[in-house]
């Protein structure tokens, strides 16, 4: 018998009536649903890539959503794990643009006008983890309202307070000030310094407030990362299209360019030049 025979006698062989790895998985939803519109060699590539990232996707809101549940009953090391996690994933998702890059304008321009007015810009997944983080913009809703499931699940999170609130208001009660976070913002989150007071308290005494200071850099290092794929996505960008305006309707490299001011922990990022 040769040593592959030998090394996997007993191993099952039939699936007719038992689960398989590729139920499990529900493999043939998955690896059917790549349709590409035009007879380009690279629009394989540009639809895996999205998919992928859309399914890290996935898992970055699932993980964010059961952070802030756990931090709401202030059980912060599961949710330490969660956002290391996040974090992590976003590293993924930025290994990812080198097989993008690969796709020269040469090859790009070959598929583009099939895409339509279709953008990354109406990605409803990634908008959900800009509004979980806090990155809040409420006219952005309109995109979905053709997808009442996408538009329900974004206008759901917009009542509710966001990963960054309901760190503030863990915050406060472990500082023993009142809480200071508000009602669920529906815009973006602006700095406020007594936000800032309070985790340059934390800074300043780490022994002290070990869980808080191991909270606030959980969230600047998410928030490193996520920087780093906003980056990655703007250059990736520019060498593909240049400055022309997007399938979405934005003006391109200019809209990408100005999100790369958006801070989603602004007094984490403030208080490290107070200390
Ligand atoms: C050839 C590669 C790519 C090009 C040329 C490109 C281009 C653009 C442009 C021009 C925009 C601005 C919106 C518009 O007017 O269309 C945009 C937005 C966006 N793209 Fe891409 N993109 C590329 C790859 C990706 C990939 C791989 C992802 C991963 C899912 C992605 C996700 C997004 C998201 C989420 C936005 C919205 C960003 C925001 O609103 O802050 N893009 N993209
Ligand atoms: N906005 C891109 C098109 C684009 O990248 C795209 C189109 C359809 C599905 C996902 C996309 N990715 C990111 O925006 C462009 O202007 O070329």
């Amino acid at each position: 018998m040769s040593d592959f025979g030998k090394a996997s006698e007993g191993a099952k062989m039939s699936f007719a009536d038992a689960m398989s790895y590729g139920d499990y998985l529900g493999l043939d939803a998955i690896l059917t649903a790549q349709h590409p519109l035009s007879q380009a060699h690279d629009e394989m590539l540009f639809i895996i890539q999205h998919q992928t990232s859309e399914l890290w996707m996935r898992l970055a809101i699932h993980e964010l959503q059961a952070a802030r549940e756990v931090m709401l009953t202030d059980n912060l090391q599961p949710a330490f794990k969660m956002l290391s996690r996040v974090a992590r994933i976003f590293e993924q998702l930025n290994n990812a643009w080198d097989v993008l890059r690969t796709m020269t304008p040469s090859e790009y321009t070959a598929f583009r006008p099939s895409l339509g007015s279709s953008s990354g810009f109406q990605s409803h997944q990634y908008r959900l983890i800009e509004y979980l983080l806090g990155n809040r913009n409420k006219a952005l809703l309109q995109l979905h309202e053709h997808k009442s499931e996408a538009h329900g699940a974004l206008s759901d999170e917009l009542a509710r307070a966001s990963l960054y609130q309901v760190a503030i208001d863990l915050l406060c009660r472990r500082l023993g000030t009142a809480e200071l976070a508000g009602e669920p913002g529906q815009e973006a989150w602006a700095a406020r310094p007594e936000v800032q007071d309070l985790w340059q308290r934390v800074y300043e005494a780490p022994g002290a407030h070990w869980e808080l200071y191991e909270l606030a850099e959980k969230l600047v290092d998410l928030e490193d990362y996520f920087r780093r794929w906003r980056f990655n996505h703007v250059t990736t960008v520019e060498r593909i299209i240049g400055f022309k305006r997007g399938t979405g309707g934005t003006n391109g490299v200019a809209y990408l360019r100005k999100m790369l001011e958006v801070e989603l922990f602004p007094e984490l990022w403030h208080v490290r030049g107070a200390l």
